[in-house]
């Protein structure tokens, strides 16, 4: 199920503003890789790419390539709306569909989907919750909205709501910066056992967050405003914590700028 991603000479751009140059790197599959690096250099970017949200906007645009096992998300013959489902993605600030229930808000996309069965709905949905620890807060008040939830849990309702159709990779843009420090915790503990099921790519501006749930961190960078952002570097996050490769990398992690 969960599948591997490998990217090629990757241009990104908005209109005629090329954001992100040249990346090429590998992740790998039922693994945490991290994006790392300073404001503006292009991470959430770079992220959107991966399931073909960048092309939304009507100035956004790519090339090169992203593969997934092996197959290109950009060839003409995939339809993007089927990419965005087996790559979900969850957002940094919780957004739970407001006028919807808890059970809906996990139930959308299986309905979507076409599940109608309410038994079948009844199993997945409780399976998702369960998979996102939040099934035994919300067990009682399912037929509450979701909007009724603290931050935290609401930030488990929308992963909730992105593992109920079973995607192949998940996405996470920054999913605690809204969020207090035991919830926070409470994500990243999430995170480490959904890395057994899935490959999570999580863009964090938290030194400490990366380190502790990524297994691979890749460092962007920029040259300044107006520059393209580029990968810097990339590796197990244990050695470029410890001694990564590049000064830039060593000067961002130890907080010297950024
Ligand atoms: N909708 C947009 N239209 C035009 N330019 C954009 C748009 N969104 C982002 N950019 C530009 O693309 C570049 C990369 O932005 P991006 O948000 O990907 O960086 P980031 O590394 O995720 O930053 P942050 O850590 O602050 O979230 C920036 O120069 C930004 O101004």
């Amino acid at each position: 199920m969960a599948k591997r991603i490998d990217v090629k000479d990757l241009n990104v751009y908005y209109g005629d503003f090329r954001a992100v140059e040249g990346v090429t790197m590998g992740i790998d599959a039922r693994s945490v890789t991290a994006f790392i690096g300073p404001s503006g250099c292009g991470k959430s970017t770079f992220l959107r790419t991966l399931n073909r949200m960048h092309e939304v906007l009507p100035i956004g645009r790519v090339d090169g390539e992203v593969l997934l096992d092996g197959a290109d998300l950009y060839d003409k013959n995939v339809d993007p709306v089927a990419v965005r489902r087996t790559i979900g993605m969850v957002f940094q600030r919780p957004n739970p569909f407001p006028t919807m229930s808890i059970f809906d808000n996990v139930a959308a996309g299986l309905r979507l989907n076409g599940m109608k069965k309410k038994s079948e709905l009844q199993d997945v949905v409780e399976r998702a919750l369960q998979g996102a620890n939040l099934w035994k807060e919300v067990k009682d008040r399912l037929d509450k909205p979701g909007a009724g939830l603290s931050g935290g849990q609401q930030q488990r309702l929308c992963i909730a709501r992105a593992i109920a159709v079973r995607p192949q990779v998940l996405l996470m843009d920054e999913p605690c910066s809204a969020l207090d420090p035991i919830s926070t915790l409470a994500i990243e503990d999430l995170i480490s056992e959904l890395k057994n099921d899935y490959t999570i790519v999580i863009v964090t501006h938290n030194m400490q967050q990366a380190a502790r749930v990524s297994d691979r961190t890749a460092f962007f960078n920029i040259a300044g405003t107006g520059a393209p952002g580029k990968l810097i570097e990339v590796d197990q996050t244990a050695t470029m914590f410890s001694s990564p490769r590049e000064q830039a990398t060593e000067d961002y992690i130890s907080g010297r700028f950024g």
